[in-house]
This record gives C-alpha cells, structure tokens and sequence, in this order.
C-alpha cells in the first residue's frame, strides 16, 4: 500500500511524511496536505465532479469514524476502491486525538464559522487550519459539494445513528440528502433552525456544501468499537466515492425527522441541568418538566409536546450548549 494510505499512523505519531505526493497504478493521486490532511484525486478522464469531504476525530476520543475513515483510506490506497471523486480526509483534532480525549483545551466543534478568531489556543488554531483546508478543497467552481463530519456521542441514544442537518437562512434542506443518508443507515436527521459555529455549519453556511454531522453510536477507544455497527454508511460512501451509487427512493419512509424547539445553554457555573447522569439521548421529556436551573432564577421548563432531549451535558463551558430541545417534524419545509 503507499505510505500516504497511512494517514492515521502518520497522524498518531505526529510524523510529516518524506514524499507528499503519490500515485496509485491507476493513476489516483494522493497528496498529503498537513497534519491529519490529506487530498485524493483520481485521474482526470475518471472525475465525475464531486468534491467530498469526511472528517472525523474532531473530537480525540471517537475512534469508529476514525477507523472507517483510515479503512476507506487503505482501499483507495491499495486499489481496492476506485475513486471518481475528488476526496478531503481530515483527522480534526490529531493532538486529542493522541491523548484519546474529546478535546485538550478547547472543544474544536465550537470554534468555526469566526469563532476561532475571539479564541486562541492551538484549537483556535486548528479550527482555522480545517477551515483553511475546506476552503480550498471546495474551490472549484460548478461542483458537487458534499461534507460529512463523522462522530460518536457521549452517552448512549435511543436511536443510534442520526445526522444534524445545518441551517442557512433561504436555504431549504434536500429530501434528496435525507434519502440518501437514509438509504447510508440513518434512522433520523435533526433539521436546525438556526446558524451555528460547528464545523458541518461551517461548511454549510460559508462553502455551500451539503454538510452534516453524522452521529454513529457511543464513543468508546480505539479496537472497542464492534457494536458501532458502520457497515451501511462504510458501504454507501465507497458507491459516492466510486460513483455507483444506486438511485436513491425519494420517499423518506421510516426516516425520522426532528427539529429543534430550544437549545438549553448554561450560562453560569449555578447551572444545574435535572436530569439522571445517564439518560439516553432522544429521551421523552414530559410537558411541564423542569429541566434545568441556572443563575438569577432562570428555569428552563419543557412547554414542548413531544419534547425530546439530546447531548445532554452540563460540564460544558459557560455560554455553550448543555443540550438540545428537539420535537419532532412533518417534513413539510423540505425542498
Ligand atoms: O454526545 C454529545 O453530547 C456530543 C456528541 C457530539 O460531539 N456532537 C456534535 C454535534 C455537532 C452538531 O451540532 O452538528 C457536537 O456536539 O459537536
Ligand atoms: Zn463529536
């Protein structure tokens, strides 16, 4: 296999490798762009003009999606997958990575779309660099853009695997997207409603790619992860990067869809979120629940029906996040 294939062991010992470009027999060109960076291109004739984009690792300690991202990898590099499309491999966050931790100082995931410019640390940095990278991979003009930001969650989830779809204002989501996130083994996709600094929303927002952030089970170290079970996403993005993906039904039948009612953030170190340590995501919480307390008598009361609850997580930083409000949604706004 060539060397570049191994981006993962390059990015785990931190090791800037001797020759940046190679060529497969089949005349694929893999370029390896910075830490945990690295471009395939196929042969010109062989070009079907998709761009896309997986990462994965912006949070250290979620190892499946980086094991699929170095297994897809290995195939482009040894010739058992046959790209049409241009490829991006990003590894986020190399140095939490190492550790095996969410993050070293900083959650990277809350540092895009400018944020990393009020912030500094080698995570603002960073956050700076993908965005870098990004921009440059979807430069071209009159392309298919798509990205997909591969991770696991803290805790465990009613439902497994689920996409967040990023919101641009006068921009619709694409039933066509849903369909084929679908048909790559989603069981739900949580459509927001508001702009964010993720890197998905990044991505969304700035570079108009189609772009999620895909959620495949519970975080666990690297070789624990045989019940995150990948096989219908690994198989779909091998068709997307082979360009033989089958034409995906429309109807988006069995697909649940969410959007958000509220995002719960803690605002203080008052805040106190009243809920069990190890409540599933997509929990039901019932109308009139109080869900969290925080500083100057603030009550964040569940109003919602069918108000669910996701990434509950009160250990966040102050003016982030502690959760997601989500209620469920017809579908009706989709393009
Ligand atoms: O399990 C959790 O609490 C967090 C899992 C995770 O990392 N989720 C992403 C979602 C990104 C998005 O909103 O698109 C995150 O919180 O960064
Ligand atoms: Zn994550």
């Amino acid at each position: 296999m060539l060397a570049l294939g191994k981006l993962l062991e390059l990015t785990l010992t931190d090791h800037e490798p001797a020759e940046k470009t190679q060529v497969t027999p089949k005349g694929v060109r893999l370029r390896w762009l910075g830490e945990g960076a690295l471009e395939v291109r196929p042969a010109e004739s062989e070009d079907c003009g998709l761009d896309l984009l997986l990462s994965a690792g912006i949070h250290g300690n979620e190892t499946a999606p980086i094991e699929l991202l170095e297994r897809l990898l290995h195939g482009v590099a040894n010739g058992q997958i046959k790209p049409r499309a241009r490829v991006l491999f990003l590894f986020g966050n190399p140095a939490a990575i190492r550790k095996g931790e969410r993050f070293i100082e900083q959650d990277i995931n809350r540092l895009f779309n400018g944020r990393h410019e009020l912030s500094s640390g080698f995570e603002a940095l960073r956050a700076a660099e993908l965005e870098q990278f990004a921009r440059v991979f979807f430069n071209k003009p009159e392309r298919t853009r798509l990205h997909y930001d591969l991770h696991t969650a803290i805790r465990g989830s009613k439902i497994e695997q689920f996409a967040l779809y990023p919101f641009k204002e006068g921009r619709k989501h694409s039933r066509r997207e849903l369909a084929r996130l679908a048909a790559a083994g989603m069981e739900a996709v949580l459509l927001q409603s508001k702009s964010s600094i993720t890197f998905s929303a990044f991505t969304y927002e700035q570079l108009d790619a189609e772009a999620f952030t895909l959620e495949l089970g519970k975080a666990r170290p690297f070789g624990q992860n045989e019940q995150v079970n990948l096989d219908k996403l690994e198989e779909r993005l091998v068709q997307i990067i082979e360009h033989t993906e089958p034409e995906t039904d429309a109807s988006l039948d069995g697909l649940k869809l969410f959007s958000v009612a509220r995002e719960i953030i803690k605002h203080s170190d008052s805040f106190h979120l009243h809920l069990p340590a190890d409540i599933e995501n997509f929990s039901e919480l019932s109308k009139g629940y109080l869900l969290a307390e925080d500083l100057a008598e603030t009550r964040w009361v569940v109003e919602e029906e069918g108000a669910r609850i996701i990434f509950p997580n009160p250990k966040v930083r102050n003016g982030l996040r502690a959760g997601i409000l989500i209620v469920p949604d017809s579908g009706q706004r989709l393009e």
